[in-house]
């Protein structure tokens, strides 16, 4: 009997590309998921170990990157043929390569009626949610969402922390922040008083938290997360307290200087973990207290 090798291919997958055309003051944002595949002649490294027709995934990574900074991003088949034709044209093992492209939709925050220029919000697989508890005659009504994803490409920083022996965080005067809410509010009162009912009121809530989110120029998340709770104490009188949930959703900026390419805020690797986790309460200094609400609530909020 002998065995022989059969079909192969192997790439990077799922490289997270972000990238920020800043070219005017409204922003462009592209969001993508990029796996590269080459196939060829690539008997040496599977038999032997010999590697020398192994062009490696982490220099395909490396392609993707410096390819959006190169030559801008543009239609996912457009960015996927290029990357294609670069590893079947550059390699002489390599005769062919399935490059996979998914794009991650955004879509601007609306402020005051108007698309924001450089504020995102990720549509779909957003959740409302609500806990009502009823122990006798007391009834308590919280109101909430989550994995509500936005995304800012300009108007955040994040400096001035202490350092110590482990630190190697730059500081930055110019970041992607994003994050994924998680809210929920406890209502002063199981009836609206202000508003006609849960849902114009959750509607409105929502807004809220948007445009704080858009509208603060950051100086750190938990910056960001005190002000959305703020903004909707201070427009629904009905809000006694607003706990939040906000992973920081890291965007680092790709180093692109190994390939004589400079990268002024243009391309992000967008890490899925870890993340920073920031959460907090915000509420009326006169709330009334608040009882069961919170009872069997799951995590922080
Ligand atoms: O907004 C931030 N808050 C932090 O606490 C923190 N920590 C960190 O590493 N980056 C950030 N960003």
């Amino acid at each position: 009997m002998a065995v022989v090798l059969g079909a192969n291919q192997y790439g990077k997958a799922e490289v997270r590309l972000v990238h920020v055309d800043r070219s005017t003051p409204r922003h462009a944002l592209t969001d993508l998921t990029v796996t590269t595949q080459l196939r060829g002649e690539f008997s040496g490294t599977h038999l032997r170990g010999d590697n020398a027709a192994v062009l490696p995934t982490d220099t395909q990574k490396n392609t993707v990157y410096a390819f959006a900074r190169r030559f801008g991003v543009g239609h996912v088949e457009d960015f996927a043929m290029r990357l294609a034709r670069h590893f079947v044209d550059a390699q002489e093992a390599v005769t062919g390569a399935r490059v996979e492209v998914e794009q991650h939709a955004w879509e601007r925050i609306r402020v005051d009626g108007t698309d924001h220029d450089h504020a995102f919000r990720r549509p779909g697989g957003e959740v409302r949610t609500s806990v009502v508890t009823v122990d006798g005659d007391d009834a308590w009504v919280v109101s909430g969402l989550r994995d509500l994803v936005v995304l800012k490409s300009t108007g955040s920083e994040f400096h001035g922390f202490p350092r110590d022996g482990y630190t190697t965080l730059a500081e930055t005067t110019d970041r992607v922040l994003a994050t994924a809410v998680t809210a929920r509010w406890r209502y002063s009162s199981p009836v609206l008083a202000a508003a006609d009912d849960f849902g114009a009121a959750h509607a409105a809530i929502r807004t809220t938290l948007l445009e704080a989110f858009a509208s603060l120029h950051s100086l750190a998340l938990q910056q960001t997360l005190y002000a959305m709770g703020e903004a909707v104490l201070e427009q629904h009188p009905d809000v006694a307290e607003v706990r939040l949930s906000m992973p920081n959703k890291h965007h680092f900026v790709v180093d692109l200087s190994p390939f004589g390419l400079d990268n002024p805020n243009e391309v992000f690797v967008a890490a899925d973990r870890p993340y920073g986790l920031i959460e907090g309460s915000v509420l009326r200094d006169d709330a009334p207290p608040a009882g069961r609400a919170w009872d069997s609530v799951p995590g922080f909020v």
